[in-house]
């Protein structure tokens, strides 16, 4: 609590309509929503380079530090913000691409309330957006040896532009065929739980005797290259990830019987007898849980395999045959560090041009907001920019904010 120091805001105490879009100001950009102003800006000491969040509450006068989770944009040289709703703010940065211009900052989405609760202090999130087709992320869950990982190879071999990895941590060690980064992120358990306890991990389970989690980045990392997550992870982790934003596909393998299921994973030859008696014995809980009512959107039963890949391409919207080998890259749009920005609905104006260009309305852009998907913790995807029509120029003018 206290003054806050480090920002140049001239125009709080209450001067900002709820709800305007604010114009870039440099540096910081004070947004309020109901009875809070967030003062989004950098510090003043370049070197620490990070955006930084305060809160001015204006029932009660006082000024909040947040507590900041999500990567936190890096900062540039401004920035323009707009409310989307009650819950996040769309921040803009200002001579960046549109790989890293759009960010979400949540003060008071699910995420956040809860993480509130937890922590005891104000909270706010930060999740980038990523520009393009926002395709669920797909979460394979299954018993041990059931062949989550042998389905996932065949996908990721034929539509290699399609998905992508998510590369768990885990704390077991790594089998002979097994590359650490490629398979797994193998960890010390120290480093493992200090890790979770500083919120880097989506979700986290304690499985055969180890633990093994997402980590936030590893999702981060498929979702910027553009490409559609899979995560194979056990039960539990399914239901941390049902609970949270990520807003995924949830698929469950099931073995045709346990007696299969046994000799595939004696046939493998990657465990002990020890640890096939382990995994065999959680295999039977296992699958009793896929079976839980609302955690799994489809069951897949692996009897044959060519079977059952077919069946999962067919889930995944993947005609029969067709080897897609190209997706989309969206191509990057310059943000210059003069813009305004307006918002209709679900479509957010972004005018680059300079005042006495306006009329030609080349530097006109629309940031459609209405399929985005995810959020924090995690990029919020499906954003879609594009060109906008002088028609659209004509009929926003008017609005625009000084
Ligand atoms: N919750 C969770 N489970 C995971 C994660 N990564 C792998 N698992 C699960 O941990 C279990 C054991 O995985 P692994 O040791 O590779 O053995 P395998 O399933 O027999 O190949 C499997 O059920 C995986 O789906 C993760 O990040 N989180
Ligand atoms: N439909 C299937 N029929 C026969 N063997 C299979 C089938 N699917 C997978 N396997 C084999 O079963 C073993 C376990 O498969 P794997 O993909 O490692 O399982 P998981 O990742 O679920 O632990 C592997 O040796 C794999 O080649």
């Amino acid at each position: 609590m206290g003054k806050a120091s480090a920002f140049l805001v001239d125009d709080l105490q209450g001067n900002i309509p709820n709800g305007l879009v604010s114009k870039s100001k440099g540096r910081e950009t004070a947004i309020n929503i109901g009875n809070k102003t967030y003062v989004i800006g950098a510090t003043e000491k370049e070197a620490a380079s990070t955006v930084e969040i305060q809160i001015f509450d204006k029932s009660t006068g006082e000024w909040a530090i947040p507590t900041v989770l999500g990567t936190k944009p890096k900062p540039s040289k401004g920035h323009s913000a707009v409310v989307l709703d009650e819950g996040r703010i769309l921040v803009i940065k200002g001579n960046s691409t549109s790989d890293d211009c759009f960010w979400f900052l949540e003060v008071n989405t699910v995420f956040v309330r809860e993480r509130k609760l937890r922590l005891g202090t104000e909270v706010v999130a930060w999740s980038k957006g990523v520009v393009g087709e926002a395709k669920k992320p797909v979460v394979i869950s299954g018993p041990s040896g059931v062949g989550k990982g042998t389905l996932i190879s065949k996908l990721m071999e034929d539509f290699p532009s399609m998905f992508g990895f998510s590369v768990s941590h885990t704390t077991r060690a790594p089998r002979n065929n097994e590359q650490n980064g490629v398979h797994y992120h193998f960890t010390e358990r120290s480093v493992m739980e200090k890790d979770i306890e500083n919120g880097k991990f989506l979700e986290f389970a304690a499985v055969h005797g180890n633990l093994y989690g997402t980590s936030i980045e590893a999702v981060e990392e498929v979702t910027d290259r553009g490409k559609r997550c899979i995560l194979d992870i056990d039960v539990q982790g399914a239901r941390s990830v049902r609970a949270s934003s990520l807003e995924a596909i949830f698929i469950f393998i099931c073995p045709p019987s346990f007696e299969e299921l046994e000799k595939r994973l004696r046939s493998r030859g990657t465990e002990t007898e020890e640890q096939i008696q382990k995994r065999l014995q959680n295999a039977k809980a296992e699958l009793e849980q896929g079976k839980s009512p609302r955690l799994f959107d489809h069951i897949l039963v692996n009897n044959d395999l060519q079977t059952c890949y077919e069946d999962l391409k067919k889930l995944l919207g993947l005609s029969n045959g067709v080897k897609t080998t190209e997706i989309s890259v969206p191509e990057l749009v310059h943000m210059p560090l003069e813009h305004t920005v307006s918002k209709i609905d679900q479509k957010i104006l972004i005018n680059c041009s300079a005042p006495e260009q306006e009329k030609l309305a080349t530097n006109m852009f629309v940031l459609d907001l209405s399929s985005i998907k995810g959020g924090a913790p995690g990029r919020t995807r499906g954003l879609n920019i594009y060109g906008a029509e002088p028609s659209i120029n004509d009929i926003i003018r008017p609005n625009m904010p000084s």
